[in-house]
């Protein structure tokens, strides 16, 4: 993997309400890597993730995406897919447009961008399940249609926040090889709030730990597993001491 960097939040600074303390992000992230995002509850890991997608906009500072500033750039604009715990899917529409919607959110379709879709939803073991609706599908089930849906938009980034927390430990494991494969193949650049240190360790190169000031360790993901002169903030974390 290179060092290039195609991910950054550059000396941002951002607080939800004018009285409420600022909180503070400057990190790089490689291109083509995964990378896990944890901290304890609270230390802004989904607001993080929230100024990347333009949901948010910081007060100060600059967040730059494959290689440009986006920091006014609308949400809908920038070279991103996202994929949240839940609700990621239209309720009222079919899987196969739910999907479709990544590449068109008028859905005109071509015949080309229609056999996309297809072969999307045949990648995550989906094929026949074009017509049904969300409501028709297991948890599992709805977050692989979501990821067919990351798969045709061809994006060069990919978020993901607590995207499988829900599922159970196997179908858990299932979904971040699918993960692994999908950023592999398509050199995507990710970042994965988890609060799983296992999910972590699995699939994730990087980590970067959240304290209550930001980021406070940016390195090896084996932090994590190390028994001896682990960084302080992580072995607390993991010891159940929330910092
Ligand atoms: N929409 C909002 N309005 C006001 N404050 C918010 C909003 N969303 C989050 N916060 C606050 O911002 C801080 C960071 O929240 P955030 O959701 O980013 O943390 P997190 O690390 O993702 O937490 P968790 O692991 O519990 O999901 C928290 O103090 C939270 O209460």
């Amino acid at each position: 993997m290179t060092d290039k960097i195609s991910v950054a939040l550059r000396d941002v600074s951002f607080a939800y309400d004018a009285g409420m303390p600022a909180m503070h992000f400057d990190a790089q992230f490689r291109q083509g890597v995964i990378t896990a995002i944890m901290g304890a509850s609270g230390s802004g890991k989904s607001t993080m993730l929230s100024l990347l997608a333009g949901f948010e906009i910081p007060q100060k500072g600059e967040i730059w995406l494959a290689g440009e500033d986006n920091t006014q750039r609308a949400a809908g604009d920038r070279p991103l897919s996202m994929v949240f715990q839940e609700n990621n899917l239209f309720a009222h529409m079919s899987i196969f447009k739910n999907v479709g919607l990544g590449i068109s959110p008028s859905l005109k379709l071509s015949a080309d961008e229609k056999e996309q879709i297809n072969i999307a939803l045949q990648s995550v073991g989906l094929e026949n399940y074009g017509e049904r609706l969300p409501a028709q599908l297991s948890g599992g089930e709805r977050q692989r249609v979501a990821l067919a849906r990351v798969m045709v938009r061809h994006k060069p980034i990919l978020l993901l926040d607590e995207a499988f927390a829900s599922l159970g430990p196997g179908l858990r494991r299932e979904m971040l090889d699918l993960v692994g494969t999908l950023a592999n193949k398509n050199a995507m650049t990710t970042l994965m709030v988890t609060h799983s240190p296992e999910d972590a360790l699995h699939i994730s190169e990087d980590l970067v730990f959240l304290g209550p000031k930001g980021v406070v360790y940016h390195g090896p993901s084996s932090e994590l597993a190390k028994t001896q002169n682990q960084n302080e903030a992580v072995r607390d974390y993991l010891i159940g001491r929330r910092t």
